[in-house]
């Protein structure tokens, strides 16, 4: 029985594809994650094409990209400077850029969006692109929070179409969470799966369910960090202390939310409390929303809990 409901959740597919070899891949949003991916997938021989809605965000983008490797390389190519920017330069060209999304979703295997946290412009994008791309490319979010089925639902490709959930700085973490709807066929989330290995990360399979695993467990404890603050029960400097020397973590809780961007996590939390407003665990909080409300997004923006200058 359990057997034939697995077929039943991985058996739907409308199109007969077969296990998709990701060669070619289209990245959308050259921001922390976006750039972090199109690194990765380079630096794994793939082929990326970064797209962002202006030039100047991606010259930014592959900026980014530029230093990550140069900080990668130090390390790996310790005794061989010229070896290491070899390394950069083969990767750099792995990578090119685009504000368009038609001409850069052509030849493409895997579409991945790395885009704003937000269903409507998710959705808005994936139906555009639905109709733009080969009927063999499978899509995929990273998003940190909303239901991967309620992104598909604006495609006709429901079946090649799942979640790939990386951790930032996405160089560094090695998690990936491979995330399969009641529709995604069992090749496209083999494809997602071997994909993510072949990058040098370690997957995990999850349930398209509110935050995965990682984010369910993560972002009510940073929320409590924050409320704990507000009850004047610890100063964010001696709970950033706490948390990192008390039980091992690389950054307090503080820290982490400024390093993620702000307005990512409001934007889970709010999310999850619309559709769960009695569960304690999403109560807001003031300090969050108001940071927020002034552009206090954290290390992107210079300010967040901390300031960054
Ligand atoms: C909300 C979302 O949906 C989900 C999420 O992403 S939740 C967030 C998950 N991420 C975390 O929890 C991050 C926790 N922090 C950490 O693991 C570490 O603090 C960190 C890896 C970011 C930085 O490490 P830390 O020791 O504090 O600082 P630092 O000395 O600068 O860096 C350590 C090494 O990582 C490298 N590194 C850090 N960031 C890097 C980057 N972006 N690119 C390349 N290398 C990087 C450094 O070069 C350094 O290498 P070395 O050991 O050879 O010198
Ligand atoms: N920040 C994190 O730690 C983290 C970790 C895992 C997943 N995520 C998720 O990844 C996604 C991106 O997060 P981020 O932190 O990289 O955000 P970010 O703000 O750093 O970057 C988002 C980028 O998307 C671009 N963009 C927005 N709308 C676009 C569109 N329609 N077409 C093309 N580009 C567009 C923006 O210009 C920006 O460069 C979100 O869904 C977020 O929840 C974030």
């Amino acid at each position: 029985m359990a057997f034939f409901a697995h077929q039943i959740r991985r058996g739907f597919s409308s199109s007969a594809v077969r296990n998709v070899v990701i060669k070619q891949v289209t990245i959308i949003g050259g921001g922390q994650m976006g750039a972090g991916i199109a690194q990765v997938a380079a630096s794994t021989g793939h082929s990326v094409t970064l797209v962002d809605t202006s030039d100047d965000i991606l010259k930014k983008s592959i900026k980014t990209i530029e230093g990550s490797l140069k900080r990668v390389v130090k390390k790996k190519f310790a005794d061989k400077p010229e070896a290491g920017e070899e390394f950069i330069q083969k990767v750099l060209k792995n990578v090119s850029t685009s504000t368009d999304v038609g001409s850069a979703v052509q030849g493409s295997d895997l579409v991945l969006e790395a885009i704003v946290e937000n269903l409507k412009i998710k959705q808005d994008l994936f139906s555009r692109l639905d109709k733009l791309a080969p009927a063999h490319t499978i899509f995929a979010s990273n998003t940190s929070s909303l239901p991967i089925s309620d992104i598909s639902s604006a495609t006709n490709r429901l079946d090649r179409f799942g979640g790939l959930h990386f951790f930032n700085p996405v160089p560094m973490m090695k998690l990936v969470e491979v995330i399969g709807t009641s529709t995604t066929s069992q090749e496209t989330f083999d494809s997602l799966l071997n994909f993510s290995k072949v990058l040098g990360k370690t997957p995990v399979s999850c349930k398209d369910t509110p935050g995965f695993i990682v984010n369910r467990l993560f972002v009510p404890y940073l929320y409590e960090a924050i409320r704990l603050y507000e009850r004047g029960h610890g100063s964010k400097e001696d709970i950033d202390i706490a948390m990192k020397l008390g039980v091992g973590y690389p950054m307090g809780p503080f820290e982490l939310s400024d390093y993620i961007g702000l307005d990512t996590i409001k934007f889970i939390m709010d999310g999850w409390r619309e559709m769960d407003p009695d569960n304690t665990l999403f109560a807001p909080s003031e300090l969050m929303d108001k940071l927020v409300a002034e552009g206090k997004l954290g290390k992107k923006t210079g300010e967040g809990f901390y300031k960054y200058k």
